[in-house]
């Protein structure tokens, strides 16, 4: 499954935060409206000071992956204090390539050379202007489809599926 070449409009995002990023939620759901994608919100829908962020992060990073393979567009933000524990929830979820994203390089390289699906930013780390400014670099950067990049992507595939990667050494 690849997210391929991402596009400015026209997308279905799907968020999932905690009450660390609550704040930021509302404005980076109306700013990715206005920009003309279609957002879905995995909460949480209120502030709870010890709620927790596996379940939200993990529903916005499944819907992505249901979605992709449905051949909808769709990539998956995902944010919390550091955007760490958010970026690790995505990812134990299948088809998920979720990157922490913290400045231009890293936004834009997630897309290009991880063909990542989800962005994970850590919203105590960044005003919600940067953190717009990321989430904008990381939807419009396409995917390279470089051969040693679509090689390794699929290697972590393989792993995911298989436990093992044909012709590498890998310790079980
Ligand atoms: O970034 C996070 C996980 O990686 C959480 O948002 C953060 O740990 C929440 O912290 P606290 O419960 O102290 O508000």
């Amino acid at each position: 499954m690849s997210a391929g070449g991402s596009k400015l409009v026209g997308m279905r995002i799907h968020l999932g935060t905690d009450h660390a990023g609550l704040e930021f939620s509302q404005t980076i759901n109306e700013h990715l409206t206005a920009a003309g994608h279609e957002v879905v919100d995995h909460g949480p829908t209120s502030y709870d000071p010890i709620d927790d962020y596996p379940s939200f992060c993990i529903n916005a990073a499944h819907a992505v992956v249901v979605d992709q393979q449905a051949g909808v567009e769709a990539l998956g933000i995902v944010f919390g204090g550091s955007g760490n524990g958010e970026q690790i929830a995505a990812n134990k979820v299948k088809g998920v390539r979720a990157a922490l994203a913290w400045n231009e390089a890293t936004a834009k390289l997630a897309r290009e050379h991880n063909d990542a699906n989800v962005v994970a930013i850590g919203a105590r780390q960044h005003t919600v202007e940067e953190a717009i400014a990321l989430i904008d670099w990381f939807i419009a950067e396409p995917f390279s489809f470089e051969e040693r990049h679509v090689r390794r992507i699929a290697q972590l595939a393989e792993y995911e599926a298989t436990g093992d990667i044909a012709g590498h050494a890998v310790d079980k």
